[in-house]
């Protein structure tokens, strides 16, 4: 059996938390035979546990106890496109791969909006995991421990991800961010993310590009830390496109725009020699999957 899930940009900027896109990237595991203990074969590095330590197998075992149900080791292979803490949500997916990992072993049975809970509950937020779940475009709101997500079609368009050669973890992303916004400031930073989510259900990319790039909620507080965030803003500006944002929280620096002009517009930031790679990339659809 395999599982796979896609890689995935969240917060388009105002959507800070809530907003998020799956996009064709993937972390794939095969289950191979039962063991004697967990193993886990992959090629991401030392930094990666192979044994029951492993992101993927820790969840599958917590997820498996709040069913009350134990689960038999075996043999996992684990390839993924995803590159890891670079905010195109490699977390998320292994989240999102370990709950299925468990349902499928398990037979639980999940439904996607009890998957969405368990992955919430475990991320701690649902932008990520909600589009790795279902895939396409994704609105969730989580308070109080409830998670509720609305998917619906992203509008057709052309990304481009620049991921830059070093990492940032997102703990370490979210520790710049304020305790607080003042009541004003809460409304305004809702309000543009509310228009963004208008302009994205009603395919309007220049309207939402707008609102992607007022955010209020986390960008201000993290550019320091994406030190090409600024530069590619104003090339991108200046090519045409819709919209340049922080790929979750960094450092891939997501920009979407018209693919008419995705090859000057890529010339033009490979002539700034950054030390990262562009990556053309296309909106997922599918979400996780289960192949035998
Ligand atoms: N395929 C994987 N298998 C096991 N652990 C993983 C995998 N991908 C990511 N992780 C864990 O998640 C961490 C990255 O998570 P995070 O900082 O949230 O970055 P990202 O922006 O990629 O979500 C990695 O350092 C590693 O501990
Ligand atoms: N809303 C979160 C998104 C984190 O995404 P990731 O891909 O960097 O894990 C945040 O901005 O912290």
């Amino acid at each position: 059996m395999k599982i796979s899930v896609p890689a995935t940009s969240a917060n388009l900027g105002a959507g800070f938390d809530s907003i998020g896109i799956a996009v064709n990237l993937y972390l794939e595991i095969e289950i191979l035979e039962v063991c004697e203990e967990w193993l886990v074969i992959h090629e991401l590095g030392d930094d990666v546990p192979s044994d029951v330590h492993n992101l993927l197998i820790e969840t599958a075992l917590d997820v498996a106890q709040r069913f009350s149900k134990k689960l038999v080791a075996h043999k996992i292979k684990m390839v993924s496109e995803v590159p890891l803490a670079r905010g195109l949500g490699s977390s998320s997916s292994v989240i999102v791969a370990g709950i299925e990992l468990a349902n499928q072993l398990a037979e639980l049975h999940l439904t996607n909006d009890e998957k969405l809970q368990l992955a919430t509950e475990i991320e701690g937020h649902p932008d990520n995991v909600a589009p790795a779940i279902f895939g396409n475009l994704v609105i969730a709101s989580t308070v109080e421990g409830k998670t509720t997500a609305v998917q619906a079609a992203f509008p057709e368009c052309a990304l481009l991800a620049f991921v830059p050669n070093y990492e940032l973890k997102t703990s370490d992303s979210r520790r710049v961010l304020p305790e607080n916004l003042t009541y004003k400031e809460a409304v305004a930073a809702s309000s543009i993310a509310n228009v963004l989510t208008a302009s994205l259900l009603t395919a309007n990319l220049e309207k939402a590009g707008e609102m992607i790039e007022a955010d209020r909620f986390h960008e201000k507080y993290r550019k320091n830390l994406v030190k090409e965030l600024s530069i590619l803003r104003e090339i991108a500006h200046e090519n045409g496109a819709y919209a340049t944002y922080l790929s979750g929280a960094g450092p891939t620096i997501m920009i979407i725009t018209n693919k008419k002009f995705l090859t000057e517009l890529s010339k033009k930031i490979a002539a700034e020699n950054f030390d990262g790679k562009l990556l053309q990339l296309k909106i997922d659809t599918a979400g996780v999957q289960v192949r035998e």
